[in-house]
């Protein structure tokens, strides 16, 4: 590229950057009270000018100003109004710190083929969660993808926390939502029951920067955990659990720890399976339930269980099966064949409930902490669309969420920390079983 190239490119950002300012401007000047002033300030003094043109024009009444002069006062109101319009605009447009922004990201990289960091538009408090700032940049040309590379960079660069980045204006603009730096997480969120959802059927697992995190079962019927040991999976799984049971779900736990994870309280509220024969004995009750629903569902033409529901006022309950250690249950290293034949049936009843589950009401939450990726079958994992992941290693953030983000964003102290396949990384409820 030829430096002429390189001019005429920085020409029209900046022409598209003074735009934007004024468009921002319009913007801050409606929503902001005292960016309304300012223009309403403006629009005051532009009518005084216009009330009293005959005083200003009235000066010279006896020729003794030189025709420059006349010239520079006749040009004076609609250079007050045009020039003072634009000038304001671009004022109320341009955010404070817009330079410090621009010079902190392109001193980390974050900059286009001509060498250009992105421009800050504008900075405001989030509408929606006033604990968050958005930053909006005209991104010159950077796609989020590179944004999401240099996140860390990123945080550095303007001093905050990013909690998340996505485009916005039809890929015109990206929004950076973010605390400041020095904000984070608390090591402990304890479980309040009321943080229960009361929309059927949304479980909640955390807060994130943005609010809580929410998964609702009846759009997203499967969820696969993981996390290295000591990463607070069990905790989640159990909170998920215990929302399930509050909201009328039947449970049904396998553990084959012989329910030292599981005490007394969940046998009370929860079918358990302690052995693998038992297990196959569930798995075929819930597949042969599923059938059955098939069947009603059909001969009522209803789509889902909740419109079955609703048309017969029945009230069948959604099923949940919940599994800590799934790859170790199906791993079959070592097994003789009386045992591989057993382990497969499981693996195939647990595969037809996550192809087939979510109109029937019959969901899977599945967790793990072994980077094993043949042990849980492709069937299986590519149906559970809700994954979380929390501290990992890359091997095991790419089994669960497709990426390595869990071991690149989770502190490796991090206890009850996840993120989601979207990138949301949030803590965890703290619950023990006392609160069931
Ligand atoms: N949400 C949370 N907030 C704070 N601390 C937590 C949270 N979840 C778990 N912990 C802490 O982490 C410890 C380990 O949690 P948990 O047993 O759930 O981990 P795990 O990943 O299931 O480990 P393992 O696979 O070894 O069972 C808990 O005893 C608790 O002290």
């Amino acid at each position: 590229m030829t430096r002429n190239d390189k001019d005429t490119i920085t020409r029209r950002t900046e022409n598209r950057h003074l735009l934007r300012c004024m468009k921002a401007g319009l913007m801050a000047a409606r929503d902001t009270p005292h960016k309304g002033l300012l223009l309403t300030a403006y629009l005051a003094g532009a009518v005084l000018v216009w009330l009293f043109r005959g005083h200003l024009f009235g000066l010279d009444a006896y020729g003794m100003f030189s025709p420059v002069l006349n010239a520079v006062i006749d040009l004076l109101v609609p250079l007050y109004a045009v020039g003072g319009l634009l000038a304001v605009l671009v004022l109320l447009g341009t955010p404070w710190g817009g330079r410090e922004a621009k010079e902190g990201l392109q001193k980390v990289g974050l900059v286009n083929h001509a060498g250009e960091a992105p421009i800050l538009l504008c900075k405001q408090r989030d509408k929606d969660t006033p604990r968050l700032t958005l930053w909006e940049f005209d991104p010159c040309g950077i796609p989020l993808g590179e944004w999401e590379d240099k996140r860390a960079r990123i945080e550095t660069a303007l001093n905050i926390t990013i909690a998340k980045m996505t485009w916005a204006e039809g890929r015109k603009i990206i929004c950076v939502y973010a605390v400041p730096a020095e904000s984070d997480f608390p090591a402990l969120l304890p479980w309040k029951d009321k943080y229960l959802s009361p929309d059927s059927f949304v479980l909640v697992l955390g807060e994130s920067l943005t609010g809580p995190v929410t998964v609702n079962l009846a759009n997203i019927p499967h969820i696969l955990l993981g996390g290295s040991t000591g990463s607070g999976k069990s905790v989640l799984l159990k909170l998920l659990l215990m929302q399930a049971v509050e909201k009328g779900a039947e449970v049904y736990i396998a553990d084959f720890k012989g329910g030292v994870d599981f005490p007394r309280v969940w046998r009370q509220k929860c079918h358990m399976c302690f052995r693998e024969d038992e297990l196959l004995h569930t798995l075929d009750q819930l597949t042969a339930v599923l059938e059955c629903r098939k069947k009603r569902l059909e001969e009522t033409e209803c789509k889902d269980l909740d419109t079955y529901n609703e048309a017969t006022g029945e009230g069948l309950p959604r099923l949940v099966f919940a599994c800590d250690e799934v790859a170790e249950m199906l791993d079959k290293t070592g097994a003789d064949n009386e045992r591989k034949k057993l382990l497969a049936q499981i693996e195939n009843k647990l595969s037809t409930i996550a192809r087939q589950g979510r109109a029937f009401g019959i969901h899977l939450i599945l967790a793990t902490q072994r980077p094993d990726a043949t042990i849980i079958p492709g069937q299986i994992r590519n149906n559970m669309d809700f994954r979380v992941c929390g501290r990992a290693d890359s091997v095991l953030s790419q089994i669960i969420l497709d990426n390595t983000s869990a071991a690149e964003q989770i502190p490796k102290d991090a206890r009850g920390r996840f993120i989601t396949g979207d990138g949301t990384v949030f803590q965890g409820y703290l619950f023990n079983e006392e609160q069931l």
